[in-house]
């Protein structure tokens, strides 16, 4: 589904991406692991469009989405989820959701003057298919709350429910887990099984949780110092010895010469 072929993406001389290439297959969960500073954010950033990158290439189901900015991926069906906008927090978890741009007539001047109730019905379409959303993912009582007084984990929630306003067929997501309780971390791993099994989404989920990573991850892929190391079911991950010493810094090789248990 998408192919990322020899990237670079340099800031400076830093080679913060140094030739990563990798497949991510439709319908799978794709996890994305590796040490701080691998590159796995920066990586999602060239495929999302947010950075472009310094060499190398980018494909979608076959098509060229190199450097593609990110509102013309989102119209691809290619989201990358980001913490919600400031100027978003004041208003409603059903607001929020029904903010996410699609293809309104209200959006149109045209329109406003000469379709008010075509408006006043998909803003009804709208807002029922919201609550549908806010009802998928357990938070339908969060409906009138304001964004910014709902807890971390339920602000992911919102996050991922933003990516069902539209007809999002591959997912991004960095560190869902990062400062969510366990509870909420189920029920956000759920709602990404829900997600790939019964609305065929696609999903690249970076994370350092490796409970996460079991539950919903296959393949999993470890990135370091900007390049893939390995690829596989994480079993495969945790055994592979590049893997582990990439994550334990001076290898078990070194280890064993200087006669240190690994
Ligand atoms: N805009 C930037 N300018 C300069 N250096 C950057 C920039 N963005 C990222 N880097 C550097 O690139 C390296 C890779 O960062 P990146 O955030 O992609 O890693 P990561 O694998 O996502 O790490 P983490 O797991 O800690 O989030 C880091 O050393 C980081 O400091």
């Amino acid at each position: 589904m998408i192919t990322v072929d020899d990237v670079h993406k340099h800031f400076g001389g830093f080679h913060a991406v140094d030739g990563a290439t990798l497949e991510i297959v439709e319908g799978s969960i794709t996890g994305l692991i590796g040490p701080n500073g691998a590159g796995k954010t920066t990586l999602f950033n060239v495929i999302a469009g947010v950075l472009e990158p310094t060499s190398g290439r980018v494909t979608m189901s076959g098509e060229d989405i190199t450097g593609l900015p990110p509102h013309t991926l989102f119209h691809k069906g290619l989201l990358r989820t980001f913490q919600i906008a400031h100027e978003f927090r004041s208003m409603t978890c059903r607001e929020n959701l029904m903010m996410v741009p699609g293809d309104q007539s209200g959006e149109r001047l045209w329109n406003t003057w000469f379709g008010r109730r075509r408006i006043a019905e998909e803003e009804r379409a709208l807002r029922a298919k919201a609550d549908e959303v806010l009802e998928f993912l357990t938070i339908e009582h969060l409906a009138d709350q304001r964004a910014d007084e709902v807890s971390g984990g339920q602000k992911k929630l919102l996050e991922l429910g933003r990516t069902m306003m539209v007809g999002a067929k591959i997912v991004f997501l960095d560190e869902v887990g990062a400062g969510v309780n366990r509870t909420l971390l189920n029920t956000i791993g759920d709602a990404i099984i829900r997600l790939n099994k019964e609305r065929n989404y696609t999903f690249v989920v970076i994370e350092h949780d490796m409970d996460f990573i079991d539950k919903l991850c296959d393949p999993v892929i470890c990135m370091a110092e900007g390049k893939v190391l390995a690829q596989g079911s994480l079993a495969e991950i945790k055994a592979n010895e590049q893997v582990i010493e990439a994550y334990l810094g001076t290898g078990l090789k070194n280890k064993a010469k200087a006669g240190v248990e690994a």
